[in-house]
């Protein structure tokens, strides 16, 4: 069977009041005028797996304007095993709390056991010529839908990078610098390892299927983490090298003000495969279609390796593509066994689709069933 969303109730969420949905295990494709509510609704979608979701929104911002009660976004996963109620939403103390089968999870990762999601939004068209940190979080979310616990890595690194920084600059305890420079070490060496790692495996399986030409093929690369040193693969000997890089770059990165090198510095090179060009030289139409190869071998990669097939949410791409790419698009989204959600203004763009999606009018924050 195919894992599927069968129901989506969202209450309080950004320009939903209150809004259900019934699902059957077909592609969603959401069509309606500017502002409808059709990002929206992939946003919700995006916040039942870890991290901020797909515009790295504060919670309060998703709260819906002028209502009073807390935000919810749940959904029923049916899967092999029978269906699965998560839920996640604004918790008392504002924080995020995470519910499934009706009880409050262990923790956020815990969604990822039923449903793992990756996005395509109209922000990510500018990833290969944009800054560096954009490639990273994008990396960071393909490792997380491979390792969940990827997220809450990254978060905890940054938290403690800021502390280091802050020490730096206030010329605190040298001996409680020292102990976040370990922790810093730890959590850098394991966020290394899962990007090396997961690349690794994605350009393996990328080069498998070189011949198929629907969609570009990427050649990935991490920059090198130190300047001058060659990378230890253990974790050990990884984190030793990181505490040793930041103990000698203190003077300097006191003066910068901020830790000039480490896991939170290195960007993903993205070059054509058969072109060897990097992918920034690319029209917007190639460079979009070099982003759907990556989402989708990197879907196919989950699904071998965690035997769970990442939800896909493909906002506004369709438009992008000329009519065999769409094509393509809609036979590989097949050939995944996923459930997809796509929006887009016009319903036009989806009809190659036909009766392989359900299709949804929204409206001002309101859902019509076609
Ligand atoms: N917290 C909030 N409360 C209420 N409304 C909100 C909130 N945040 C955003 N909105 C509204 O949601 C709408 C945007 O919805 P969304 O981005 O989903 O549109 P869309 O259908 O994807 O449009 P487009 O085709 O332009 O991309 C805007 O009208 C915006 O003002």
């Amino acid at each position: 069977m195919t894992r599927h969303l069968s129901r989506l109730r969202l209450t309080a969420f950004r320009n939903y009041t209150a809004a259900a949905l019934d699902l059957d295990d077909r592609h969603l494709v959401l069509t309606g005028p500017n502002g409808a509510g059709k990002t929206n609704l992939l946003e919700a979608v995006s916040l039942l797996s870890p991290g901020r979701g797909l515009r790295r929104a504060s919670f309060d911002t998703v709260q819906a304007q002028g209502s009073d009660i807390g935000w919810a976004v749940a959904a029923t996963v049916e899967t092999d095993d029978g269906p699965a109620d998560i839920g996640t939403g604004a918790g008392p103390d504002g924080g995020r709390r995470v519910r499934i089968n009706g009880a409050n999870a262990r923790s956020i990762e815990a969604m990822s056991d039923y449903l793992r999601v990756l996005w395509l939004t109209p922000a990510m068209d500018g990833l290969f010529s944009g800054p560096a940190s954009d490639r990273r979080r994008f990396l960071d979310r393909l490792v997380t839908t491979l390792i969940p616990s990827h997220s809450s890595s990254v978060s905890d690194y940054d938290k403690a990078m800021r502390q280091r920084n802050r020490l730096l600059e206030e010329g605190g305890d040298i001996r409680w610098l020292s102990a976040v420079e370990i922790q810093l070490a730890e959590l850098g060496a394991s966020i290394h390892l899962a990007r090396t790692d997961s690349l690794t495996h994605l350009q393996a399986l990328i080069e498998q299927s070189l011949d198929d030409e629907s969609f570009p093929s990427a050649h990935l690369a991490l920059t090198p983490l130190f300047d001058n040193q060659s990378e230890p693969t253990s974790s050990a000997a990884l984190e030793t090298a990181l505490i040793e890089t930041w103990q000698a770059s203190r003077a300097l990165d006191r003066a910068a003000g901020r830790t000039i090198s480490g896991p939170h510095r290195v960007d993903l090179e993205v070059t054509y495969a058969q072109k060897g060009m990097p992918a920034a030289l690319g029209s917007t139409g190639e460079q979009k279609a070099l982003l759907i190869g990556l989402i989708l071998a990197h879907a196919r990669l989950v699904k071998l390796r965690t035997a769970i097939t990442p939800f896909l949410l493909l906002d506004e791409i369709a438009a992008h593509l000329d009519p065999d790419r769409r094509r393509a698009l809609f036979s590989a989204l097949d050939g995944l066994g996923t459930q997809c959600f796509l929006t887009g203004t016009d319903k036009l763009l989806f009809e190659a689709l036909g009766e392989r999606a359900q299709t949804i009018t929204v409206r001002d924050g309101r859902l019509y069933k076609d």
